[in-house]
């Protein structure tokens, strides 16, 4: 690993040489959460994101993690979804199925993806209420703060103007703070229909992790991480602070090539 550590508030840091280490890390953390959570609760609630996150993923589907996983513990949700079918190339179901979950032996009734059939704000309803459900077997456990969700993992991506989830900068939907589960028309990267976690939900999480890459994150990077004036309190990815949870973010040299302070070793 390249460089570690916790940077003022905003969570653990790990940034990592190359790509295939990131890889690695990312499967180790995953793995070790899971273990902790089946330990812990006998099963692992994680939500995934779309985009590039999935095959950063990839690593799970190999040995030993194939193997060793409690697959049969794991309950698969969405932090955020395109509404659109799910043989759709633009959904993160589809997206999640092919490149893991048809790669190892998850529970089909574990994989708890929406209802592609209905409206946006239907399926953000429904998608709330299958969620309910499962909050109340004790399936996702609960905040002991508030009455929402707590997943075990709540994995992220980041777009380059800072987006997370399907929470967009400057979007009302930041302001959510009745609903688990909502829904945009209007999103600015296509397709404009998503349902979306809301922040309470993601801020709820026992951990969240945002995995980012690439050279064209760096600026959204350094305004999430650094102590940056203007602050920029709208930048989603800057809005991510479980309140009792913990962040890690999972990033590339070029990701993190504009954070403050940093040094790397060579
Ligand atoms: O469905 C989506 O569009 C995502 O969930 C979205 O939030 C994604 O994670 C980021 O846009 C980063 O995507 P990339 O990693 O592909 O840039």
């Amino acid at each position: 690993m390249a460089l570690s550590g916790v940077k003022n508030d905003r969570g653990e840091l790990r940034i990592l040489e190359n790509l295939d280490e990131l890889r690695t890390d990312l499967a180790d953390y995953i793995v070790e959460l899971s273990e902790a959570a089946v330990k812990e609760r006998g099963v692992f609630a994680i939500a995934l994101s779309g985009g590039s996150l999935i095959g950063l993923m990839g690593k799970l589907c190999e040995a030993p993690y194939n193997k060793t996983v409690d697959w049969a513990k794991w309950y698969i949700f969405w932090a955020d979804e395109r509404v659109v079918a799910k043989n759709h190339s633009d959904s993160n179901y589809k997206l999640a199925k092919d490149g893991i979950l048809s790669k190892v032996p998850i529970v089909p009734s574990h994989v708890h993806s929406i209802n592609d059939s209905v409206s946006a704000e239907e399926a953000a309803d429904e998608y709330m209420f299958v969620i309910r459900q499962l909050v109340k077997t004790r399936m996702v456990s609960v905040s002991d703060i508030s009455d929402c969700p707590k997943f075990d993992l709540i994995l992220l991506g980041m777009g380059p103007d800072g987006h997370i989830a399907s929470l967009f900068p400057n979007h009302a939907v930041l302001d959510e703070t009745e609903e688990w589960v909502t829904f945009i028309t209007d999103s600015p990267k296509p397709p404009p229909e998503r349902i979306t976690f809301t922040l309470p939900v993601i801020n709820s999480a026992s951990n969240v992790a945002i995995v980012v890459t690439g050279e064209s994150k760096a600026e959204a990077v350094h305004l999430a991480i650094d102590n940056v004036e203007p602050n920029c309190p709208s930048l989603p990815a800057r809005l991510v602070q479980p309140t009792k949870g913990k962040l890690v973010w999972f990033l590339d040299k070029p990701a993190a090539s504009k954070l403050d302070d940093l040094q790397f070793s060579e």
